[in-house]
């Protein structure tokens, strides 16, 4: 058993909008096959991966040291001890090899989206949905049915308070019942004035959370939580840079509901630091982190491992991303939801085919593997780079 080829491709994800901190007009992300040489079903087992969105392809690292650090192995250390199956961890130590500690960068998102299409190849090869063999792992019953809220609410050209209702009615009418809006990209006031066209919009049918983008200094971040704390909000995101942990900290003093970061946190080493200086707490704040930016679910279990350290359960963890990655792990290992974005990212984001939200819930279906294949789409443009 053994990799034969690892392809990789730098694939537009470009969409008109903003948020506080970035447009995605030029946005791109990686798609990567990992080409085995087993077959199962009649077709040879190819896993495949891409890296979320928010932080552009990776192809540059993966072709110059990822892809061949796998390949140039002994395709014997690559697999488990009973030869049955390729082993995530060690090809994760093989990625990493000649690596330097701390300093995470982006090589996070290069190893994340190549640990995406491992995990996608051993759970086919296993013949199982990759929620069902983590849970299986970890000798816990899975949760076929998974939270999940809305996110969108972009600041957009020519797009007033009108078309933003619009938008949220739409997730509403798709069943979801939280749905996320930007802030920080516009004055206080003009915020205020979104937050309450939206507030008006859901009433009692939904939820509504704001997400900062890591715009605010600690002045503006203490300001809007002044602001926020009168509405009945999901939570207050992503305040200020997301690597001042003594800013996070600090605004807890101004905003008793729920809080949520970590997105751009990229290591269990950097997940740790936030739950040590960050201030968040574990009875309400949300944890986002994407494994497929953050070096993948190798290293997205070690930081499960830190959170039952400090005494946070499984359950704070929302990830970043809307991904079926993060959809298997959450109904897998006891996650409390995933993002999704209804409108955006297409066809890498959302769900198989057929699966609706429900009551803000989606239930997985029963597809080998991460279930890239349910989806028409998105398996099309996968096939095209490998099969
Ligand atoms: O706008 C983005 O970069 C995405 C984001 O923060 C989110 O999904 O929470
Ligand atoms: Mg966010």
């Amino acid at each position: 058993m053994r990799i034969v080829d690892v392809c990789e491709v730098t694939k537009p994800i470009a969409s008109p909008i903003r948020n506080a901190y970035i447009d995605f007009s030029k946005m791109t992300a990686s798609l990567v096959a990992v080409v085995t040489d087993v077959v199962r079903d009649g077709r040879r087992v190819v896993g495949y991966g891409f890296n979320s969105n928010g932080r552009y392809g990776q192809g540059g690292l993966i072709r110059e040291r990822f892809k061949d650090r796998i390949l140039q192995a002994d395709p014997n250390s690559l697999i488990n001890d009973t030869g049955t199956n390729l082993d995530p961890h060690k090809i994760w130590s093989t990625m990493m090899m000649n690596e330097k500690p701390g300093g995470h960068g982006e090589r996070s998102v290069a190893v994340g989206t190549i640990d995406m299409a491992i995990w996608d190849a051993v759970a086919k090869i296993e013949g199982k949905p990759l929620f069902r063999m983590l849970a299986d792992m970890k000798g816990r019953e899975a949760n076929p049915r998974v939270f999940v809220y809305a996110a969108g609410g972009y600041y957009y050209p020519g797009k007033d308070n009108s078309a933003l209702r619009k938008e949220m009615r739409g997730y509403l009418d798709r069943g979801y019942n939280v749905v996320k809006m930007k802030i920080g990209g516009a004055s206080i006031d003009e915020d205020r004035g979104r937050i309450e066209s939206v507030l008006e919009e859901i009433g009692s049918e939904a939820k509504l959370a704001v997400d900062a983008n890591g715009r605010f200094d600690l002045e503006t971040g203490i300001a809007y939580a002044k602001m926020l704390r009168y509405y009945p909000l999901s939570w207050y995101e992503e305040i200020g840079d997301p690597l001042d942990y003594a800013l996070q900290a600090a605004i807890s003093e101004f905003y008793d509901a729920p809080m949520a970061t970590g997105e751009n946190l990229f290591s269990h080493q950097d997940a740790r630091n936030l739950l040590r200086y960050g201030g968040m707490r574990a009875d309400r704040d949300f944890l986002q982190f994407d494994c497929a930016l953050s070096y993948g679910l190798v290293e997205y279990l070690r930081t499960l491992d830190v959170l039952r350290q400090f005494g946070w359960s499984p359950s704070r963890c929302i990830p970043h991303g809307g991904h079926q990655m993060s959809l298997n792990i959450a109904a897998g290992l006891g996650l409390g939801g995933n993002e999704s974005y209804p409108d955006l990212f297409q066809p890498y984001g959302g769900f198989p085919d057929g699966v609706n939200v429900i009551d803000g819930h989606i239930t997985m279906p029963e597809l080998p593997g991460i279930g890239f294949e349910g989806k028409s789409d998105l398996i099309k443009v996968m096939r095209e780079l490998a099969e």
